[in-house]
């Protein structure tokens, strides 16, 4: 009965497609689960498409749509969260970000957002007619709730996760299924950990405690001290994150992890999407220690604050020296995105015992070469604030960790610049002066 259904379902990708009509709105793609053979085959339909939306995020292959319409007369790529590819492409005018609170997206489509139809790409069917969603599943349930159309592309690469609720599609709410057969898994390898890294996560570690749980944002910085965790005493940790990567494989493969603390989903690794080498695609495939939820669950401070202990620790470009942080932006630029980094430093501050950290190497190199503070007297003009100075907790440099909660201005505006590189401490202190913001020696 299920395998005629099956069948019956059964479409070529351009077949598939035929359905997006001009006006829609298409929810697509998150990191590695990108379903390819659709987005070739809706390239082929640009001549006779207008005004057609597509939502997705962390592009890491090229879009097909974008060599067919580079004047982007047909498709508008609206990116929830910039990969490289992306920030080029919303520098030159050719793609747009969406803010994002990444907690509130399920909410969002299900009450405000146009979706009318559904490519992603999932896992093969298993024997009950669940098709999981595999590396990503964020807010693809919210998604399928909303659309007239859903189309999935089977890669049979795509492991299949265990979850708790919301991680898997059934194919009586599939409109279309296109085989995609053996497709393989784009992979976003870590960045290796930098010098600078390494001191930045030894300020760290001592602050996590045994049986703490933990949360690892995205960069080079959080997957240093992922490495550095594995190779710690720490013992009886935990994971509720949003974003699993390869730092957390070895973290359990040292033997750090038994989730036996967690007040949330004992036992289990709980996480929403997933982007990293095969390492971590294979360590995925049917492992009942995973437990894959909907990103309103995995963020929503609520939540992940049930865990005692969360250790939050999340990487910025910039921070003034008030406290406010600007993690997506360089000026008007959008770098990459707010994701989910407010949800976990107010979920961190929330939980018994959580810390939140915010880390940054003292500097970096601007587009001229020249050597730049990352801790600024001003934001630089157009930064966008992902966090507010009342919401950061620890902020973390390659110099030394400051708790800013409940700092006066002149506190933190001493506090940030003892751990600004010594070159600029001056410029900041003068800076600070000018901005009534230095104390007045009694
Ligand atoms: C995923 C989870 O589990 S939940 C929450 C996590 N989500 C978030 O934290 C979202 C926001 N954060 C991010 O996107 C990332 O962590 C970032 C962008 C802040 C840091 O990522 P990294 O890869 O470590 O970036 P890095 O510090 O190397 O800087 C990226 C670029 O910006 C440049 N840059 C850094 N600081 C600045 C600055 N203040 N002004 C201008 N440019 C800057 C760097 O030179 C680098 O340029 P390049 O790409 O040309 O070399
Ligand atoms: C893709 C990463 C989203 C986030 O930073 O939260």
């Amino acid at each position: 009965m299920r395998v005629d259904e099956y069948r019956n379902k059964c479409v070529s990708a351009d077949e598939a497609v035929k359905v997006v009509r001009s006006g829609d709105w298409v929810e697509f793609c998150w990191a590695a689960s990108m379903a390819s053979l659709l987005e070739e085959a809706l390239a082929r339909r640009t001549e006779e498409l207008h005004d057609v939306n597509i939502r997705g995020a962390v592009l890491l292959k090229p879009l097909a749509i974008l060599d067919s319409d580079p004047m982007g007369e047909h498709f508008t790529w609206n990116s929830w969260h910039l990969s490289g590819r992306e920030r080029k492409l919303v520098q030159n005018g050719q793609a747009y970000y969406i803010p994002i609170k990444y907690s509130e997206v399920p909410r969002w489509i299900r009450e405000n957002l146009q979706t009318d139809v559904v490519a992603i790409q999932v896992a093969p069917m298993d024997e009950h007619g669940y098709f999981s969603f595999g590396v990503t599943i964020s807010h693809y349930a919210a998604a399928i709730e909303k659309a007239r159309v859903v189309i999935v592309e089977v890669n049979e690469d795509m492991p299949s996760v265990h979850g708790g609720y919301d991680h898997m599609v059934h194919i009586s709410k599939v409109d279309y299924i296109v085989e995609g057969g053996h497709r393989g898994l784009p992979e976003l390898p870590s960045a290796p950990a930098t010098e600078i890294d390494k001191k930045i996560a030894a300020y760290v570690l001592p602050e996590i405690a045994d049986g703490a749980c933990i949360q690892l944002g995205i960069g080079g910085m959080p997957n240093a001290l992922g490495q550095m965790i594995a190779e710690s005493n720490l013992k009886n940790l935990g994971i509720h994150t949003e974003m699993l990567v390869d730092g957390f494989v070895d973290m359990v493969g040292a033997g750090k992890v038994n989730g036996s603390c967690k007040q949330l989903d004992r036992g289990r690794i709980t996480f929403s999407f997933a982007a990293g080498t095969q390492k971590l695609y294979n360590f995925m495939k049917n492992n009942p220690v995973l437990a894959a939820y909907p990103v309103d669950y995995t963020n929503h401070p609520c939540n992940a604050s049930r865990n005692d202990q969360l250790i939050s620790i999340n990487s910025c470009l910039e921070i003034d020296l008030t406290g406010q942080v600007c993690s997506e932006s360089a000026g008007t630029n959008m770098m990459s995105g707010s994701g989910g980094q407010l949800d976990f430093v107010e979920a961190a501050y929330n939980s018994k015992g959580g810390k939140s950290f915010i880390c940054l190497p003292s500097t970096y190199k601007d587009k001229p070469g020249q050597v730049q503070s990352r801790i600024k007297g001003l934001m630089t003009l157009g930064s966008v604030i992902t966090d507010t100075r009342t919401t950061v907790h620890f902020v973390v440099t390659e110099y030394g960790k400051v708790n800013l909660k409940g700092l006066s201005t002149w506190q933190r505006a001493e506090a940030l610049i003892s751990i600004a590189h010594p070159d600029f401490r001056e410029k900041l202190i003068a800076e600070a002066r000018k901005l009534k913001i230095w104390r007045r020696k009694a």
